[in-house]
């Protein structure tokens, strides 16, 4: 019985025989990306989407304008919700949703898109019982449409400069919400522009000529049947993006146009009909929808760049260019070491992502249910490793795909490879929920808080607890067996501390010298972002190792640890800059940690096709040409081309308007 799953018959041989060389179970394998259970979900799904015919793109996206790209996601998913019950086993499940919108729909967007992410994770947590009542239940059930509408043209980092306002009238009892300048409209929202009907608006909270800052508040902005705007509402599309073009992120002004009182999101603040403000347990509990999306795009980067990585590497064993040993033959692309160190790195990368992502979901969890006790004492703990987590990962996400593109040479370049548009998709995670130099800055600011605490001899919280451990002057990489690669992860904590501590010392310096917090704090930013990112990869490098020590199966763990040592000696070549700074690291180290690396290669290739067809994305998910799972690629890229808009004719009509003309008078010139 042959490990890897995915063998079938008509397959590309070349496939089938490096399918053959698998050391594990590739269902066993996606059990422990996915956990067994939505495996195994994740499994039928697709199957079922598979036999549907009307969840089928009805012609490849990349053919296709906005317009139709906005009308065939709709289509498709009203079609997804019409058979929900037939193909998922619990539709309140947001990861099995998320599974089934990916297979069906893609992550181009479609008008349900922030509806599910944002502005159902805010009622959730913002509304109090009764609103849940009038609009959690009507949104869950499709009967409205919602976005989440906070950043405005002027300000999307800088929430304290909003400028919406939400002024209180104590006669009427209602608020009257406004657009007082261009700036501040809001702007970006996705599925705003054309499908929403309502929206969570983040505006300025004024009673009696007092701002209490920023509030969220419930505002319909479109006729249920007309769907035409509202009076006083001027709603519209922003325009087209670098990709996620499927979705209509908008634009939304506001004329003095008036909501009840009651449509402020009161389950923690609350404003009483006479205009009496009850603060809320947290000032930062409004925020709590963006840490949703923070904790949930860890696992889907991850499985981003993990989809980068199977196209990628199933193209780099069906491609054959150029021969190692002269006369014996064109070699697979991925028998050229530079092509396995282009590309394992980035699969190892997606996993721990992948594994980080379930990780910091539980985490999410937990802090929720305490909210809703009112016990808000792990925010900080959240928001800090969301923060961290999300600007990473976004990070090397984009450049691990970048990679994966190249790797795939002129053929990574063409959209049938499926590459630009998730790359496309990624790389807007870089900047939306906060953008990634921002919210690092927001972990160094926990960062240096820990390392006031660790001087009193008290940590934070768990994830600082490293900070009080004395730090070693050499590492012992090299020097003790290899075992657990103990010594690496050692390192990673080693450079991660150093940088810590250096930077919060540089920054008491310059406060001793008179230097206000706020400006020291701007002559070590960059100090701090880094403090932040090593501190991130020290927390994956760490989650990594407790996944493989987790996992009971002798070959699951073994094909899984050549990942993790790949993983622990990549990224820290990456970084030895830091490690090299206090000789932690001696040359013949890194020569050491060079040379296990090259080891590790040869040991994942022939794992290659199993490690990536573990991810189990069918061939509808992935969307990808060059990645078919029966490695069929040449005769499918010349159907696919022959597809294009432009062989709709042999001669195109501004040959005739523009191209013919010029030559004609260019003979006629020569002939002259
Ligand atoms: C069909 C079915 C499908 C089902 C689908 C299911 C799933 C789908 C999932 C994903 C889909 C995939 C792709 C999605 C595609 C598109 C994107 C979707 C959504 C994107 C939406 C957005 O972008 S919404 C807008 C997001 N905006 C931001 O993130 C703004 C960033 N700015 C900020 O967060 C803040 O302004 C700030 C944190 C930078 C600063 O805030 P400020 O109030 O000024 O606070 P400070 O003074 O700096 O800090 C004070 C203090 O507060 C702490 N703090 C800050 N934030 C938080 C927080 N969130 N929680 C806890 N604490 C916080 C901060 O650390 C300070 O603490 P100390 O004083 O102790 O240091
Ligand atoms: C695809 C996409 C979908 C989106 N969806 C939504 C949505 O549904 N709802 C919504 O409300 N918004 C949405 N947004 C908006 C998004 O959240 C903001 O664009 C994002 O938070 C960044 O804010 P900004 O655009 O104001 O960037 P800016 O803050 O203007 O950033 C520009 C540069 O300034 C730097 N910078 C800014 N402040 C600081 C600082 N304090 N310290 C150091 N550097 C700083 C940044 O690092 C960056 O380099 C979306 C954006 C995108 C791209």
């Amino acid at each position: 019985m042959p490990l890897n799953k995915e063998i079938q018959p008509g397959d590309n041989d070349e496939l089938t025989r490096e399918r053959l060389q698998a050391t594990f179970d590739t269902q066993q394998m996606a059990a422990a990306l996915w956990g067994s259970d939505l495996a195994r979900k994740r499994r039928e799904l697709a199957k079922k989407v598979d036999k549907l015919t009307v969840l089928h793109d009805s012609k490849d996206m990349s053919f296709m304008t906005r317009e139709e790209k906005l009308s065939e996601n709709a289509r498709k998913v009203v079609q997804m919700f019409a058979h929900v019950a037939d193909i998922v086993e619990d539709p309140s499940d947001d990861a099995e949703m998320f599974h089934l919108s990916s297979n069906a729909i893609g992550h181009e967007g479609h008008p349900f898109g922030v509806h599910f992410v944002m502005f159902i994770p805010a009622l959730k947590a913002q509304a109090d019982d009764e609103q849940r009542e009038k609009w959690l239940m009507p949104a869950l059930g499709l009967q409205l449409i919602g976005t989440y509408a906070q950043t405005e043209l002027g300000h999307g980092t800088n929430l304290r400069a909003l400028e919406t306002m939400a002024t209180f009238d104590k006669a009427t009892d209602e608020f009257v919400i406004h657009t007082p300048t261009v700036t501040a409209l809001k702007w970006w929202p996705g599925s705003l522009g054309k499908s929403s009907n309502h929206a969570v608006v983040s505006a300025n909270l004024i009673i009696d000529g007092k701002s209490y800052g920023h509030h969220n508040f419930m505002v319909q902005i479109r006729d249920e049947n007309t769907h035409k705007p509202l009076k006083g509402i001027t709603v519209g599309d922003i325009g087209p993006k670098m990709a996620y073009n499927a979705s209509d992120n908008g634009f939304l002004g506001f004329d003095h146009h008036r909501i009840p009182r009651r449509n402020m999101l009161m389950r923690h603040a609350k404003v009483d009909k006479n205009g009496v403000y009850t603060k809320p347990p947290h000032a930062k509990i409004g925020y709590s929808a963006m840490v949703h999306v923070r904790s949930v795009m860890i696992g889907h980067q991850g499985m981003f760049l993990g989809s980068a990585s199977t196209i990628a590497i199933r193209y780099s064993l069906v491609r054959r260019q150029g021969e190692i040993k002269e006369g014996s033959g064109e070699v697979k692309i991925l028998d050229y070491q530079t092509q396995q160190h282009r590309l394992f790195p980035q699969l190892a990368r997606a996993y721990v992502f992948m594994f980080a992502g379930k990780e910091v979901r539980e985490l999410y969890q937990k802090v929720l249910s305490d909210m809703e006790k009112g016990e808000t004492t792990l925010l900080a703990d959240l928001h800090a490793l969301t923060s961290g987590l999300k600007s990473v990962v976004t990070h090397l996400c984009v450049a691990g795909m970048e990679q994966c593109r190249m790797a795939c040479g002129g053929h990574g370049y063409s959209r049938a490879s499926g590459i630009p548009e998730i790359w496309g998709v990624a790389v807007g995670g870089c900047t939306y929920e906060g953008e990634n130099m921002v919210m690092l800055l927001q972990l160094a600011r926990y960062l240096m808080k820990a390392v006031k605490e660790t001087k009193k001899g008290k940590s934070l919280g768990r994830l600082v607890d490293y900070l009080l451990l004395p730090q070693d002057r050499h590492s012992l990489i090299g020097r003790v067996p290899q075992g657990e690669y103990g010594p690496h992860l050692a390192a990673f904590e080693h450079i991660a501390r150093r940088q810590i501590f250096k930077v919060a010392d540089e920054l008491t310096k310059l406060q001793d010298k008179g230097m206000s917090k706020e400006i020291a704090w701007q002559k070590k930013a960059v100090e701090l972002q880094r403090a932040a990112r090593l501190h991130t990869r020290f927390y994956l490098a760490a989650c990594f190792h407790r996944k493989v020590q987790s996992v009971v199966d002798g070959r699951i763990r073994e094909a899984l640890a050549d990942l993790y040592h790949l993983h622990l000696n990549y990224e820290l070549l990456d970084m030895v800059n830091y490690a090299l700074e206090d000789a932690y690291l001696k040359a013949d180290q890194v020569d050491f940690i060079r040379e296990d690396m090259y080891r590790l290669l040869e040991t994942i290739r022939p794992n290659a096709i199993s490690l990536v067809d573990a991810f189990e994305f069918s061939d509808r998910e992935l969307r990808s040409v060059l990645g078919r799972r029966d490695g069929h690629v040449y005769e499918n890229l010349y159907k696919w081309a022959k597809e294009s808009e432009l062989n709709r004719a042999d001669v195109l009509p501004y040959f005739d308007k523009y191209l013919k003309p010029m030559m004609l008078a260019a003979r006629q010139r020569s002939n002259i």
